[in-house]
């Protein structure tokens, strides 16, 4: 399976299919990357990239959206134009991700990349988001979610017979607690009230999911969390889940220039940048 994963890879990866430079609107360059199934548009003035998943009819996580994944999210990592944030999100109304593709490979790949990256995660989630769709969000930093009671979020795995691997468990464990994940993955919930629980950081109006999360990268929003920009809490999440002493340690020393760094986004994405080359 893992064999069948690399070959498409690198397949896809030489063949390097549909990227290519957008047009400028008005003074903000805007990058479009495209393959078959990830849209990524790529605004250099932010450094903000939002990365669209359009597998229709419901997203489900098939073999060649994992491979376009992996591909795009390290090209964002290695691209110094990205500041370090992805919005991902569903190009198709109503489904987030219907999650894995049953009848394909693993997602575990897609786990081990969102939660290695050195960038700032949000998945806006548009729509219903069970169980691998779920992982999904999950892996990201922040997750903002469209307040619809029709859409449903969680871990079903167990309704379907399969039984949660300990990454799986760890990861809601993280989100949720311990005994809320028990309850979670035992019955397989699907939840409509995910914010209630912290399965979701937001709930709001549903043409409002993806500026939210732009919203949590500017000065105002920094501000309202009690002037800790979102970067320094993500570099603080990202120290603890890897429980690193080097990390901390350089956490430490950029929170010590706070003041310095409250002044000017620009210099807080310019840590994340050095923070990113840094690991
Ligand atoms: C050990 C490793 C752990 C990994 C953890 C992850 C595991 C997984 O992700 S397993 C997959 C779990 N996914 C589900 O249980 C989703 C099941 N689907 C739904 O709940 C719904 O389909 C929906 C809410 C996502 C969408 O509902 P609706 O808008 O009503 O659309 P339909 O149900 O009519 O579906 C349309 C179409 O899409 C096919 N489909 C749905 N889910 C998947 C999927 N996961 N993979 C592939 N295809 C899927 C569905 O069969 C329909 O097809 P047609 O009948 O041919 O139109």
């Amino acid at each position: 399976e893992h064999h069948q994963w690399k070959k498409r890879r690198l397949s896809q990866a030489t063949s390097s299919q549909g990227i290519r430079e957008g047009a400028t609107q008005g003074c903000h360059l805007r990058r479009h990357f495209s393959n078959n199934k990830i849209l990524v548009e790529l605004d250099e003035a932010s450094g903000v990239a939002i990365m669209k998943l359009k597998n229709p009819p419901v997203n489900s996580l098939s073999l060649e959206l994992l491979t376009e994944f992996s591909i795009t999210i390290e090209k964002l990592e290695v691209d110094r134009s990205c500041r370090g944030v992805i919005f991902l999100t569903s190009a198709a109304p109503k489904i987030f991700s219907a999650g894995l593709d049953i009848t394909e490979m693993s997602v575990q790949e897609l786990w081990l990349l969102l939660n290695g990256s050195n960038m700032v995660t949000i998945a806006a989630i548009n729509g219903s988001s069970p169980a691998g769709g779920c992982l999904m969000a999950m892996c990201c930093d922040f997750r903002i979610m469209a307040d619809n009671p029709k859409y449903t979020i969680g871990l079903n795995e167990t309704q379907l017979g399969i039984v949660a691997p300990f990454w799986l468990k760890d990861t809601i464990t993280n989100i949720l607690g311990h005994r809320l994940t028990e309850q979670s993955l035992q019955l397989g919930q699907m939840y409509t009230s995910a914010l209630k629980i912290g399965l979701v950081d937001q709930l709001v109006p549903e043409d409002k999911v993806q500026s939210t999360a732009a919203y949590f990268l500017t000065d105002e929003k920094m501000h309202e969390d009690c002037n800790t920009s979102v970067v320094l809490r993500t570099l603080m999440f990202k120290a603890l889940r890897k429980n690193s002493r080097v990390l901390c340690a350089f956490l430490r020393e950029e929170c010590n220039s706070v003041p310095r760094i409250l002044s000017n986004l620009h210099k807080i994405i310019n840590i994340n940048i050095y923070y990113r080359i840094s690991l």
